[in-house]
């Protein structure tokens, strides 16, 4: 068995971290250089940094986070928010991520999924899928950091972005970021029905047994969090131990 990956996400805005709940009302809560090195020294599989404003200038400032972290940290870093060609997948690559995520660009064009994985191989692509649940509890995906909602169904969605060429998909719950309620187990047990790539759940992280749940019930790969971290309510090695504890399979 795989061993499974505890990642904090780093939502960047303007060369600080920021976290809210439901996508609203950011606090800041760091330096996001610090921050990482943070985590490296709790033991973090992995790092997501998302540049939650990405515009054009916040690009420059992204790619100098994405350069002082990577020559501080050892961790595979994946970095995403506002990529929409190529040459940003490049230019971030290039800056030291392992992993580029792409949201709201891949559903504007799917076909970028595929030019990247071409380029630079599969594994280099993450597609990242924002969903809440509707009315009538359809899962329904949501693009430009949250604010829009689509007609694409996110289980459907997931399978197209896997057939154009991505390597993993993050895939945020925007009904439980924040909430400290738990991931949404059930999202997570669709979408691992319909693709073989490896799954990062997102959202909602806020006791040791939530992550235990969602590798064992959600069949995930891995498990991204960040209020119950930025806010010291756990710590990584916590986390580990209780995970270590249900048999599974942790670094
Ligand atoms: O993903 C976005 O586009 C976005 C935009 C604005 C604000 C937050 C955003 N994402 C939320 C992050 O993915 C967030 O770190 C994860 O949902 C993990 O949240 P919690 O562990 O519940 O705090």
């Amino acid at each position: 068995m795989l061993a499974k990956r505890i990642i904090p996400c780093l939502d960047v805005d303007s060369g600080r971290v920021k976290k809210g709940v439901n996508f609203n009302n950011l606090t800041d809560v760091g330096d996001p250089v610090e921050i990482a090195a943070e985590y490296q020294r709790q033991g973090a599989d992995e790092l997501v940094f998302l540049d939650i404003t990405a515009t054009n200038e916040h690009r420059k400032t992204m790619t100098q986070v994405v350069e002082q972290v990577s020559s501080q940290v050892f961790m595979p870093l994946t970095i995403g928010g506002g990529v929409s060609s190529v040459q940003d997948i490049q230019a971030l690559l290039k800056a030291g991520a392992d992993k580029v995520a792409i949201n709201s660009a891949a559903v504007d064009n799917p076909d970028l999924i595929t030019a990247g994985a071409e380029k630079f191989g599969n594994q280099c692509i993450v597609v990242a899928i924002d969903v809440s649940k509707n009315k009538s509890g359809e899962y329904i995906v949501y693009i430009h950091g949250g604010k829009t909602a689509t007609k694409l169904n996110a289980i459907d969605w997931a399978k197209t972005a896997v057939e154009h060429g991505a390597g993993e998909l993050l895939i945020t719950s925007m009904d439980r970021d924040g909430t400290k309620d738990g991931f949404d187990i059930s999202l997570y047990q669709e979408i691992s029905q319909v693709v073989n790539v490896p799954i990062i759940a997102s959202g909602g992280a806020g006791r040791a047994l939530d992550f235990s749940e969602v590798f064992k019930q959600g069949n995930v790969d891995g498990a991204l969090a960040a209020s119950v971290f930025h806010y010291g309510e756990l710590t990584i090695e916590e986390v580990k131990q209780a995970v270590k504890k249900e048999g599974i399979t942790i670094r």
